[in-house]
């Protein structure tokens, strides 16, 4: 049973769907530090350990504006969109392949209609329509089966990189520090991984062929006109000046149409995505009118800006038209007269005539072709150095820390010391969160972090799990600073009990392992026991096996909260942080939490980000925050009974 959930779980992860999960709930995943189940991490070059200055601000994802596309940044992406390709060379040459042997067959078709053209005239008694008829199906087929190879190969090879692309990009979206979180938006990524890298797709296979064909039917076609009539070649030609004054005309306008479109639908899904995963708070608001309006307004952008493009398309395709037509009649009028119609001396042949009107339509057809796949291959450049720059942003927090990765000396004890610390958030970088702040929390205490809101409690579990470095100051776990253990060994020495536990769309069991993905049915049990979780689960008809809802909406918030103290005693690591993990509930729900809460603190170093008298209790010692700095700290009783001190005026506001 155990085994089954776990590969349903592991299966669960594989997919897309799973994958893109975990950026909702990016701090709860790197509390249980599982980046690393998401498997090794791309190829980075290092960069030096910058002490000094932690809180560097990761560089903005250049968001859903598409960006400047300079021709030195779209080469660069071109050819590592290239290198993306190489692993599936042989499929792609398969591909190349069949391609020439269809190319090869609609090449040589209008010359062989002329010449049956030609042989029907000359000698009407010697071909029969029937059998040539027959003889070209044959070619045809051939055409056709190359047709269906060439698509397996091409799906194939397409699905491979996007799969490739898809696992890396997500890989290298876990590694990055939470600065670059709290400044994107999660739509903004998700775009990334899902619609950039479907443009990438299409240009890496059907774009890049569509345009070799396009090139050997057009280089060919133009050498079958040139050989069958170089006159006829040359008034031809007279098409193509207004063709191409058109196309470089309305291009540009459509391209810089186009771009804008393709934003502002990133700056609509991203909303959407807002919404939707907010519906409570937009509905106890009464705001879906609101949303809607504001949503119909941005898609009515973007229908504004798309029809406006389409306008401009058509227009080209307009010109496009006549003047590819009018060419072919130019064509007519000229080859009619060199058939020797009227008397004159005939210097082409019916067959001839009729194979180079259809070798300009393929010419001329193959050019347009050519002009539509590299507008697909500039957006996808596009695409692809949006994708290319999430991939490349280096992350301070996971190379920075020495021997990342490496073997480490154990640690002598658990004792916590913070020293003179001062930090901000790196998207704050003029507002100081803590300042000069010290602290000593031994092994095996139970030390209560209180102070009033926004005194920057929550900010100390923060940079203890280095989800952020410090400005200044040192953290040491053991004597040994926490920025020389790698990141890992350092998440697994703590666990945090959020005030709204995040759970993930899987069942009660699934989010105990979460605790340790090793861990038998047996050893989830037990956790799900001591945490008073198979009190409820119990009355569900599953059982633990009972899924949750997205972000556990289907369970209560003690219920979540219970499960999640489950998961922590399952991981069961030495230290535990515990940020208002009841504040939030209920006098019976915080009840049954606490009791649950008892059975972790047992023999750990506790630490208790609290509000209230009752969860402070317990606590052997009281730091108390303001503005950032300790400025009261000692046993509780000693500071209750402090007349005038910080501690004491606390209490005595909450009764
Ligand atoms: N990710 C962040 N980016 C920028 N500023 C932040 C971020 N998180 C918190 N802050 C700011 O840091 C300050 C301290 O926040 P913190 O959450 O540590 O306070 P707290 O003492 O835990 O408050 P409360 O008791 O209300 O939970 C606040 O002013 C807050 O606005």
């Amino acid at each position: 049973m155990a085994s089954r959930i776990l590969h349903a779980q592991l299966r669960h992860r594989r997919t897309t769907s799973s994958k893109l999960r975990p950026l909702h709930h990016l701090r709860t995943y790197r509390f249980f530090s599982s980046e690393r189940f998401s498997g090794p991490s791309l190829q980075k070059p290092d960069v030096p350990d910058d002490s000094s200055n932690g809180s560097k601000l990761a560089s903005p994802l250049a968001s859903q504006d598409v960006p400047d596309d300079s021709s030195s940044s779209s080469s660069s992406s071109t050819l590592r969109l290239l290198e993306l390709a190489k692993p599936q060379k042989k499929l792609l040459a398969g591909a190349f392949a069949t391609l020439s042997l269809t190319s090869s067959v609609t090449l040589s078709f209008p010359f062989l209609v002329g010449k049956i053209i030609d042989s029907a005239i000359d000698n009407p008694t010697m071909v029969d329509p029937t059998y040539a008829a027959a003889g070209l199906f044959g070619m045809i087929s051939a055409a056709g089966a190359g047709v269906v190879a060439r698509q397996i190969f091409l799906t194939k090879a397409g699905e491979n990189i996007v799969a490739e692309l898809r696992s890396d990009l997500f890989r290298s979206v876990l590694r990055q520090d939470n600065s670059l979180f709290d400044q994107t938006r999660t739509g903004d990524i998700i775009t990334r991984l899902t619609s950039d890298i479907s443009l990438i797709q299409t240009a890496l296979t059907t774009e890049i062929l569509n345009a070799t064909r396009a090139v050997l039917m057009s280089v060919g076609g133009v050498s079958f006109l040139l050989v069958t009539s170089p006159t006829l070649t040359l008034v031809s030609c007279l098409s193509l000046p207004p063709i191409f004054v058109s196309a470089k005309y309305f291009g540009k306008k459509i391209k810089a149409l186009q771009t804008t479109v393709q934003s502002d639908l990133a700056k609509t899904t991203v909303k959407a995505e807002e919404v939707i995963s907010q519906i409570k708070t937009v509905r106890s608001f009464n705001a879906e009118s609101f949303e809607a309006e504001a949503y119909k307004s941005r898609t009515q952008t973007v229908r504004d800006r798309a029809i406006e493009a389409g306008v401009k398309g058509a227009y080209l395709d307009g010109t496009v038209h006549v003047a590819a037509n009018a060419g072919l009649l130019c064509i007519l009028a000229v080859g009619g007269n060199m058939l020797g119609v009227g008397g004159g001396t005939a210097v082409i042949t019916p067959g001839e005539l009729a194979s180079f009107l259809m070798y300009s339509v393929f010419v001329a057809g193959n050019v347009s072709a050519l002009s539509t796949v590299y507008g697909s291959l500039q957006k996808s450049t596009g695409a692809a150095e949006r994708i290319f720059e999430l991939i490349d942003q280096q992350p301070t927090i996971m190379t920075a820390a020495k021997g990342n990765g490496q073997p480490h000396d154990p640690l002598k004890n658990n004792d916590i010391v913070l020293k003179n610390v001062s930090f901000n958030y790196p998207t704050r970088q003029k507002y100081e969160v803590l300042s000069n702040l010290s602290l000593e929390l031994p092994q095996g205490s139970h030390t209560a972090i209180v102070g009033s809101s926004g005194s920057g409690k929550s900010t100390i579990s923060q940079i203890l799990l280095r989800l952020y470095d410090v400005n200044s100051g040192s953290i040491t776990i053991g004597g040994r600073s926490i920025r020389e253990l790698p990141p890992e060994t350092l998440r697994d020495l703590i666990s945090v009990v959020q005030q709204e536990p995040v759970l993930f769309s899987s069942s009660i069991a699934d989010n105990i392992r979460y605790g340790n993905l090793e861990a038998s049915e047996e050893e989830v049990y037990e956790a799900a026991k001591s945490a008073n979780v198979t009190d409820f689960a119990e009355t569900f008809p599953d059982k633990l096996d009972t899924l949750v809802g997205e972000k556990g909406v289907q369970l209560s918030g003690g219920q979540k909260q219970r499960v999640a103290i489950a998961r922590v005693l399952l991981r069961n690591s030495p230290i535990v942080i515990f940020d208002e993990a009841t504040s939030a509930l209920d006098a019976e729900s915080e009840f049954l939490v606490t009791k649950a809460i008892e059975q972790i603190v047992e023999g750990r170093t506790v630490i208790s980000i609290a509000h209230r008298l009752s969860t402070i209790r317990k606590a052997q010692q009281v730091a108390v925050i303001e503005n950032g700095a300790v400025v009261e700290v000692g046993n509780v009783k000693d500071l209750i009974n402090l007349e005038g001190g910080k501690f004491n005026e606390l209490i005595q506001r909450q009764r």
